[in-house]
């Protein structure tokens, strides 16, 4: 703030009580409401009141307003003092810093408390990824998610310097050469659980169309190319990739066939001197579809079903389909007509496509449920600021043992999810990529339809505890709100938790397959 501040008394600042002449104090800081009044998104009449007027309104503010509405220039601008011999005691999220809120942050990288999983490596990561997320990401998503569109180009290759997009595909080769997060920590250190703390630092801006619009395709869509794809094709769409040049998207669902893979009906068929695949089809509810270059696509063959990755040319139709989170994310209809693809193009072996898709699926649900349980242990962290803020019939929300019962539920909830994850992660940490594959599918099907369940509680205690707030797009309550409609900007907690008991796998169907792999492990002689 450039203009200088004057220091009044309350005694002074309480003869300013008239409507022509209207001061109030908020958290020691006192602001000439006058003019402001008439403006007031939330009407005049509220400042004629005798404990307004002239008086300090910290508790009456805070039981209607963010604390971020008077960080707008246009409110900023009404302060003109502050009182004499008082501090300030709320502050701005500082960017970076973590919440002292409790159960705001995972209990092993909260300050005072201990962990067999993270070392000061990751603290250190995690400190310097939240600053990254907190400056560059967080604004682009609110700007995207208010317009609709995909997420900054900029902000991508911002992500991609910091290696960022490379560290997304887990430890590897591929993270070989790159500096992480401006040096950090070296390629070779990175490990399951800094990975962690990238997929939930990602998900701190809470804005889950964003998220699924900042490279998530890549997620899912480059590691059948890293895996499966012959060196000189893999090197070049790897680096481009990585290095935020170009986008790729997994194209397997259809209008047809989402879970059922085996049901898929878009075809390749070799063109007769066996050099070209010729692929016809379409493909529903694509991530990043509507600007990916590259498309890791699930097709019929003769030998079964094989995956092909597909370039964007004449002949590829992508449009954006209106989901109920925004347009950010890309989410395409994708049809393919008579494209020609080299077979050298093709992932894998011809007919073991179903391998190849069911090889990423732990690690895209393993991300998933980072993500599920970070946004869970922030809506937390909503409302135990609100009950702590907003008074009702007198006393302050938390005073009701009603809600007391919600949060301790949510908190377990919180806390049961966090701990199951980081065990699975230990578990990944030690396994290779296929005996993650055979002995870690069927806890991570059931850990990922827990979570969805959990989010889905969350999100409806936090609407009960929020009430007209939990269901309203600004204010207060806006990471709570449930909207019905599917206008951008789409970013809401409620709304939004049941993309995740969708996407990468039904909530039922993972709960069954958590449950028939135990039945297939069942020993021969385990008998009552
Ligand atoms: C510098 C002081 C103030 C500023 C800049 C301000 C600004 C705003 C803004 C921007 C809104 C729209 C809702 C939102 O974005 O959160 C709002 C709503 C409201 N304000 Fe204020 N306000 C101030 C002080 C007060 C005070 C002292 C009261 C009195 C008790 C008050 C009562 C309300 C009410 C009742 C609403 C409607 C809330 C709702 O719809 O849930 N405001 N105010």
């Amino acid at each position: 703030m450039s203009k200088e501040l004057k220091t009044f008394t309350r005694e002074e600042v309480a003869k300013h009580n008239k409507p022509d002449d209207l001061w109030i104090i908020v958290d020691a800081k006192v602001y000439d409401v006058t003019k402001f009044k008439d403006l007031h998104p939330g009407g005049i009449s509220v400042f004629h009141e005798d404990d307004i007027a002239g008086q300090d309104a910290t508790e009456a503010f805070y039981g209607l307003h963010r604390h971020e509405v008077l960080l707008r220039p246009q409110y900023q601008r009404l302060q003109i003092g502050v009182l004499q011999g008082e501090k300030s005691v709320i502050y701005s999220h500082i960017a970076g810093e973590l919440s002292k809120v409790p159960y705001a942050e995972p209990l092993g990288l909260t300050k005072e408390y201990h962990s067999p999983y993270y070392t000061e490596s990751h603290r250190n990561f995690q400190r310097v990824l939240r600053k990254f997320v907190d400056e560059v990401v967080t604004p682009d998503a609110l700007a995207r998610e208010e317009d609709g569109k995909r997420p900054s180009v900029s902000v991508i290759k911002q992500m991609a310097e910091q290696g960022i997009l490379a560290m997304n595909m887990g430890p590897g080769k591929h993270l070989k050469g790159r500096t992480l997060l401006g040096g950090i920590i070296k390629p070779e250190e990175f490990d399951r659980f800094h990975e962690l703390i990238l997929m939930q630092e990602g998900t701190r801006p809470a804005m889950r169309g964003y998220r699924d619009g900042q490279n998530s395709g890549a997620t899912i869509g480059l590691p059948p190319v890293i895996h499966f794809g012959r060196p000189e094709l893999r090197d070049r769409i790897v680096q481009e990739v990585l290095n935020g040049e170009k986008f790729i998207s997994l194209a397997i669902s259809e209008a047809f066939a989402g879970s059922d893979v085996a049901g898929l009906r878009t075809t390749a068929k070799k063109t007769p001197d066996g050099r070209h695949w010729i692929i016809n089809g379409t493909k529903k509810w694509i991530t990043n579809g509507t600007f990916s270059d590259y498309f890791t696509v699930g097709c019929k063959t003769d030998k079964g079903l094989t995956v092909i990755l597909v370039e964007r040319q004449d002949g590829v139709e992508t449009k954006a389909i209106k989901t109920s989170y925004s347009s950010t994310a890309g989410t395409a209809y994708i049809t393919f007509e008579n494209v020609k693809v080299p077979v050298e193009n093709t992932l894998g072996p011809e007919g073991g496509g179903v391998f190849v898709i069911l090889s990423n699926f732990n690690h895209e649900r393993w991300a998933m449920c980072c993500g599920g349980a970070r946004n869970m242990r922030l809506i937390v962290e909503e409302c135990l600021k609100w009950v702590n803020q907003r008074k009702a019939f007198g006393k302050p929300l938390h005073s009701q043992p009603v809600i007391r019962a919600k949060l301790a539920d949510m908190i377990a909830k919180c806390e049961a999810t966090q701990h199951w994850l980081e065990s699975v992660t230990f578990q990944m940490q030690h396994m290779d990529y296929k005996q993650q594959a055979q002995l870690l599918a069927g806890p991570m099907a059931l850990l990922k339809m827990f979570i969805t369940r959990c989010q889905q509680d969350i999100a409806r205690d936090a609407v009960q505890i929020f009430g007209g707030r939990g269901i309203t797009r600004t204010g207060m309550g806006r990471l709570i709100e449930h909207r019905l409609t599917s206008r951008p900007p789409a970013t809401q907690f409620h709304r939004t938790v049941t993309f995740d008991a969708i996407l990468g796998g039904a909530e039922d169907v993972l709960g069954d397959l958590g449950v028939r792999q135990a039945i297939k492990a069942m020993p021969k002689n385990a008998k009552l």
